[in-house]
C-alpha cells in the first residue's frame, strides 16, 4: 500500500475530513449515500478512496463520482459511484463502499485495517502501476454544500501518489452538471480510452445529442422552433435548467434560426434559479408534481396560457434536481381536476407504441430469423392499466422488477434488443442491443426512413442512465413524428385511480418480499390478510407493501376502480401494517 498511497498524507487528510461525525452509520442504498450534508464528509473521503481503487482494479478505467441528492431538500446531499460504461456501481461493491465508510467512521485504525483487507482481498495491484494509478471524474449538482464536499473527494484522490515516479491519480473536476451528463462523460472517456485534462469535456454531450436531434428534424422536416405545442420546462431550480438552456441555444444556433434572448417562442424554462440553492425542489420539480398531482410553482394552466394569437397547445414537463427524471403534464383550466399527468408509465407506453410502429415499417420483422425482442420493464408501482395497455393493446412483452433503476436497466439489457424501462416517477431510458444496432446499420443503405429513425434514436437517448433532457427530446420527437397532441397521448388509456402512502414502523427490515416486491413473505400471515382485503374491493383492485430503500418507512400502494376506493384500500392496508407491528 505504501508504494501508491502516501500514508502520511492519508492520516493527515483523514483527520481533517473524518473526525466530525464519529460513529455515524452509513449505508450505500438505491441511490448511493444520501444524508443531511453535515454528516457527509467521512463518506465523501472514503468514496474518493474507493473510486480510485475501483479504477485501478478495472485496469485503470475511468470511474465517475456524482455529488447529488436528486429530489431531496436543499440541506441534503449525497454521492454515488459510476462505472466505466456509465452504469451504476457494481452491486457487489456497494457493501464494500458501506464497510469502508463505517470503518472510517469508527477510527483511523479500523479504516487502515479495512483498506488493507480490501486491497488484498480484491488483489488490487498497487506495485505494478504501469497501466496508470487510477482516474476519476467528479461532478456535482447545484447544492450549496457541493463545493465543500468536492474538496473532500479531491483530498482523498490526492492521497494516491506514487512514491518513486511521483505520479498522482488523474482527476477531472467536471463542475456543475446533471447526473446523466456525468454518466455520459464517464462512458465517452472510457470509449476514447483517455482522460487527459480537457481532452474530453462535457461538450461531447451537447455535440452528440444536438446532432441526433437535428438529424431527426432533417429527416422529418420539423424544427425545434416549430414544435406543434408550446413547452414549459420546470427545472426544479436545479442544474437541469441551465444545461437545458445551453442545449436550446445550441440547437437554435445550429438551426441558424433567430432566437429571442436565447429562448424560442415555443420552449421556455421556469424554476431556473439554480444559483439560489434554497429554492431547489421547493414546490416544483418532478417529484413534487408526481406526488402532489398538481402544477408546480410557476407553471400555468392551458386556460391562462397566452399563445400570442396562434392556436398552439401547451405541454409542460418537470425535471428533478439532478435532471435524471422527467414527467409531463397539462391542466386544461383552473380546476385541479383537469390536471393530466403523463408520468414514467406514459413515457414507456409512448416509446413502446413508437418502436412497434417503426419496426413494422422498417421491414426488420419480416425476416423471421431476426427474432427481435422488444419489451417494456416496469416495477410494481406501474399503473395496472399501463401494463394492460402494453400487453392487450400493443401486445408487447412486459417484465416487472424490484424498485430501483439498476434492476430495470439490468432486465432491459438482459431480455430485450429494444428494452424500454421507466419507473412511474419518470426515471428511465431505452437500451438497444448490439444486435439491433448492427441489423439497423447493415440494412440502412436503402433509404428506409424507419431504420434511419431507429438509428438516430440509439443516439438521441442516453444509453447510460435515465436523462431528463434526452428523454424529453425523445418524447417531443415521438409526438412530432406520430403527429400526436398531448391530449392524444393522454387518451391512449386511462389510469386506474391509485394511492401511495408511507407507514412508519419500528423496524422496516421485517418486511420481506418476493415476486418483484408484489407479495410479502414476512411478517408471516400479513399477505393473506392483504389478499382478503383486496378481493373485497373488486376486480380492478391491487395493493402491495414493501420497505422503502431510501427512507425509514414502509410504502403501501393501492389501486382500484375509483379514487375513493383506492384511498380507502391504501388506508386499510396501512392499518394492517401498523397493527401487525403492534402499533
Ligand atoms: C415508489 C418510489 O417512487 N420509489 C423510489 C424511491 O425508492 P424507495 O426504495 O421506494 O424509497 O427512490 C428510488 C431512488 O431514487 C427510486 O428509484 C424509486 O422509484
Ligand atoms: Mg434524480
Amino acid at each position: 500500500m505504501e508504494k501508491l498511497i502516501n500514508l502520511q498524507l492519508l492520516e493527515k487528510l483523514y483527520n481533517k475530513n473524518c473526525t466530525s461525525n464519529k460513529g455515524f452509520k452509513y449505508a450505500y442504498g438505491t441511490a448511493g449515500f444520501r444524508y443531511n450534508a453535515d454528516v457527509l464528509n467521512t463518506v465523501m473521503f472514503t468514496t474518493g478512496i474507493l473510486s480510485v481503487l475501483r479504477s485501478i482494479y478495472l485496469q485503470n478505467k475511468t470511474i465517475g463520482i456524482m455529488i447529488t441528492a436528486s429530489h431531496n431538500p436543499p440541506q441534503d446531499n449525497g454521492v454515488k459511484i459510476v462505472e466505466p460504461m456509465g452504469e451504476m456501481l457494481d452491486q457487489s461493491w456497494e457493501s464494500i463502499a458501506t464497510d469502508l465508510a463505517n470503518s472510517a467512521s469508527n477510527s483511523y485504525n479500523d479504516f487502515i485495517t479495512y483498506l488493507n483487507h480490501l486491497i488484498k482481498d480484491k488483489g488490487i495491484d498497487l506495485i505494478d502501476t504501469s497501466n496508470g494509478i487510477g482516474s476519476v471524474i467528479v461532478g456535482r449538482d447545484s447544492r450549496e454544500s457541493g463545493p465543500r464536499l468536492l474538496e473532500t473527494v479531491l483530498d482523498a484522490v490526492y492521497c494516491f501518489q506514487h512514491d518513486s515516479t511521483e505520479r498522482v491519480s488523474k482527476i477531472l473536476d467536471a463542475g456543475i452538471l446533471t447526473t446523466p451528463q456525468l454518466h455520459y462523460l464517464v462512458y465517452k472517456t472510457n470509449v476514447a480510452k483517455t482522460l487527459e485534462k480537457n481532452e474530453i469535456g462535457i461538450g461531447c454531450y451537447f455535440d452528440d445529442f444536438t446532432r441526433a436531434w437535428l438529424d431527426l428534424c432533417e429527416l422529418y422536416g420539423f424544427s425545434t422552433e416549430h414544435l406543434k405545442f408550446a413547452l414549459t420546462i420546470d427545472a426544479a431550480n436545479g442544474v437541469g435548467g441551465f444545461q437545458m438552456e445551453k442545449m436550446i441555444s445550441l440547437l437554435f444556433t445550429l438551426c441558424k434560426t433567430t432566437v429571442d434572448g436565447g429562448n424560442s417562442t415555443n420552449i421556455s424554462i421556469v424554476n431556473n434559479d439554480w444559483q439560489k440553492p434554497n429554492l431547489l425542489n421547493n414546490k416544483c420539480g418532478a417529484d413534487y408534481v408526481k406526488t402532489n398531482q398538481c402544477l408546480p410553482n410557476g407553471v400555468v394552466s392551458n386556460s391562462k396560457f397566452s399563445t400570442g394569437g396562434e392556436n398552439t397547445q401547451k405541454l409542460n414537463c418537470s425535471f428533478d434536481g439532478d435532471a435524471d427524471r422527467v414527467i409531463f403534464y397539462y391542466q386544461d383550466n383552473e380546476n385541479k381536476s383537469s390536471f393530466h399527468l403523463l408520468d414514467g408509465d406514459r413515457i414507456s407506453t409512448l416509446f413502446a407504441k413508437f418502436f412497434q410502429h417503426l419496426l413494422k415499417e422498417s421491414g426488420l420483422l419480416d425476416a423471421s430469423d431476426n427474432d427481435i425482442k422488444v419489451g417494456v420493464v416496469q416495477t410494481a408501482y406501474a399503473n395496472g392499466n399501463s401494463t394492460k395497455y402494453i400487453t392487450e393493446v400493443l401486445k408487447m412483452d412486459v417484465s416487472c422488477t424490484p424498485t430501483g433503476v439498476k434492476h430495470l436497466h439490468h432486465e432491459a439489457v438482459e431480455k430485450y434488443d429494444i428494452g424500454i424501462y421507466f419507473e412511474a416517477n419518470g426515471h428511465g431510458t431505452i437500451v438497444f442491443s448490439e444486435k439491433i444496432k448492427s441489423l439497423v446499420n447493415n440494412s440502412m443503405s436503402n433509404g428506409n426512413k424507419a431504420l434511419k429513425t431507429i438509428e438516430i434514436f440509439t443516439r438521441l437517448i442516453n444509453r447510460t442512465v435515465g436523462d431528463a433532457i434526452s428523454d424529453m427530446l425523445g418524447v417531443l420527437a415521438v409526438l412530432c413524428i406520430l403527429n400526436l397532441t398531448p391530449q392524444d397521448w393522454y387518451n391512449e388509456y386511462s389510469d386506474l385511480p391509485n394511492k401511495l402512502i408511507k407507514v412508519v414502523v419500528p423496524d422496516r427490515t421485517v418486511f420481506k418480499t418476493t415476486n418483484a416486491e408484489r407479495q410479502l413473505v414476512s411478517p408471516a400471515g400479513l399477505q393473506g390478510k392483504i389478499d382478503e382485503l383486496v378481493s373485497s374491493y373488486g376486480a380492478d383492485s391491487r395493493s402491495f407493501v414493501r420497505a422503502s430503500g431510501t427512507e425509514d418507512a414502509v410504502r403501501v400502494y393501492a389501486e382500484s376502480s375509483t379514487k375513493e376506493m383506492a384511498e380507502s384500500l391504501a388506508e386499510k392496508v396501512g392499518q394492517l401494517v401498523s397493527n401487525c407491528c403492534g402499533e
